[in-house]
């Protein structure tokens, strides 16, 4: 079994709807990403995939965040744009994109040094 590892970022601000304290206020965070994805097989070049391939993959789903103001999101309507529900949105979005063979593993979203949230199923 083979485990690939990417590490991207993005920038956003937040609040969170519903909280007793000060995170229900605008405020912001450089958010880190680490993608897991795991398989079996190589392919004839002796890869899982193309670390070029999946940092574009990885990407296009993060990209949307970038820059933005998360709640603005239709998806962060319905949930609040924690660091759990942003791990689980691109876990979902990015096993949707990724061919078949490679499985998303996990997908852990820190947003500071010491606090982070891990989405597998
Ligand atoms: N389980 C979660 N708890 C909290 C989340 C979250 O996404 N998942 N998010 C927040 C807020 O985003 C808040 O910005 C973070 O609060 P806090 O940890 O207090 O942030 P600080 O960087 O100021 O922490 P210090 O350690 O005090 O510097 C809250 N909780
Ligand atoms: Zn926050």
């Amino acid at each position: 079994m083979f485990e690939l590892i990417i590490d991207t970022d993005f920038a956003a601000a937040h609040n969170l709807r519903g909280y007793k304290g000060q995170c229900e206020n605008l405020h912001g965070h450089n958010w880190k990403v680490q993608v897991v994805l795991k398989s079996e097989k190589l392919d004839n070049l002796g890869m899982v995939i193309d670390f070029r391939e999946a940092k574009k993959l990885i990407g296009d789903v993060t990209k949307k965040f970038d820059h933005t103001y998360l709640n603005d999101m239709e998806h962060f309507k319905a949930e609040n744009p924690t660091t759990e529900n942003i791990s689980r949105m691109i876990y979902r979005e990015l096993t949707s994109a990724m061919p078949s063979g490679i499985k998303v593993e996990k997908v852990t979203t820190w947003e500071s040094d010491r606090c982070g949230a891990t989405y597998f199923e």
